[in-house]
């Protein structure tokens, strides 16, 4: 089928103008992105599909006749999902989300009055917020968009399973790199504020820098043994975002050698139970192996979790 990468143009969920990397056919347009080194080397592509409120997945691949994109949870899935996926290239070295340019697809207006997001384990899926005004749409944050994928990423290397502290590990490996990726200065190190309650400023789901901001635990003596969400693990995740937040805000490391850490870690070393002194090891072994013994960089990891009761 004839392909040709077009440039469309449309509104955010902030209502920010943006523009969207589409692809085009005789008499239209597909919310695919077609410019990244996967389409080239393996046919892989970013497309972005709509459940129309129905649980389903992938759904419909959106389409439009002018290129001009009225669908704002659309527009920040796709872009949002574009950025993603240069970080983990460019930064990173890995392509796509299966590290074999595997197409990352996404899917808006996920079930009716869905107040959250995820991962499918093939694909990314966001609600349009639960009908008040707690939530807007989820795609239209990047730490939300940076979130979802990177369980795609963890699914395909260190597996974590999801419960316990493998699942909170799961949790805040998405969260750290849904941080990263988003790089804001918000000194709070915040995840999903702008998606929650749109109207009020300075909410979130969690912080890094204060897991207690929102009653979740940042030091061991805390952690919360529950049966809930998996056995806590968007609460016991407060203890390894507090360490990342500890190792990265630590002078003289960098925000890309830190990832360069976290990634590895995740990449070589974490297995699916690893428990969090696991994590610490990991994390302590990848700064070894790129920084060296006695670097500022091990050095600060090991402080980082001691700081949090961990090793
Ligand atoms: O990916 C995830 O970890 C979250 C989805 C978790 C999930 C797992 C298995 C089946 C369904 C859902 C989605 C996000 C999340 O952290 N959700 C939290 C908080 C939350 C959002 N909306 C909610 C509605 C009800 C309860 C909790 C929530 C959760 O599911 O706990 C991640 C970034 C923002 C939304
Ligand atoms: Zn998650």
């Amino acid at each position: 089928v004839h392909h040709a990468a077009a440039v469309g143009q449309g509104k955010g969920v902030l209502n920010d103008n943006k523009s969207i990397n589409t692809d085009s056919y005789p008499g239209g347009y597909y919310l695919r992105d077609i410019t990244k080194p996967m389409y080239s080397q393996s046919g892989g592509a970013i497309e972005t599909y709509t459940a129309k409120n129905k649980m389903v997945s992938p759904g419909t691949l959106l389409t439009d006749s002018d290129n001009i994109w009225n669908d704002p949870a659309a527009v920040d899935a796709h872009v949002y999902a574009g950025k993603v996926y240069d970080y983990y290239y460019t930064k990173l070295g890995r392509n796509s989300f299966d590290d074999e340019g595997g197409t990352l697809k996404s899917t808006v207006h996920y079930r009716e009055n869905y107040g959250n997001a995820g991962w499918t384990g093939t694909q990314m899926v966001y609600g349009d917020g639960d009908g008040s005004d707690k939530y807007a749409y989820l795609s239209g944050a990047l730490d939300v968009v940076a979130h979802e994928i990177t369980h795609g990423v963890t699914e395909r290397t260190a597996d974590l399973v999801y419960e316990g502290q493998s699942g909170a590990l799961n949790e805040s490996w998405s969260d750290v790199f849904g941080n990263l990726i988003e790089n804001k200065s918000d000194p709070e190190w915040l995840c999903g504020e702008d998606i929650t309650t749109p109207n009020i400023p300075g909410d979130a789901l969690r912080s890094m820098s204060d897991p207690t901001k929102y009653g979740d635990p940042d030091h061991m003596r805390d952690y919360v043994d529950t049966t809930e969400d998996h056995g806590g693990v968007h609460t016991n995740s407060g203890i390894p975002n507090k360490a990342f937040y500890n190792f990265v805000t630590t002078s003289g490391v960098i925000r890309d050698n830190a990832a360069k850490v976290w990634y590895r870690a995740l990449s070589q070393y974490l297995t699916s139970n690893s428990k969090f002194i696991d994590a610490r090891n990991a994390t302590i072994q990848a700064a070894t192996d790129l920084f060296g013994a006695g670097s500022t960089e091990v050095n600060a990891v090991t402080n980082a979790w001691s700081n949090v009761g961990v090793g």
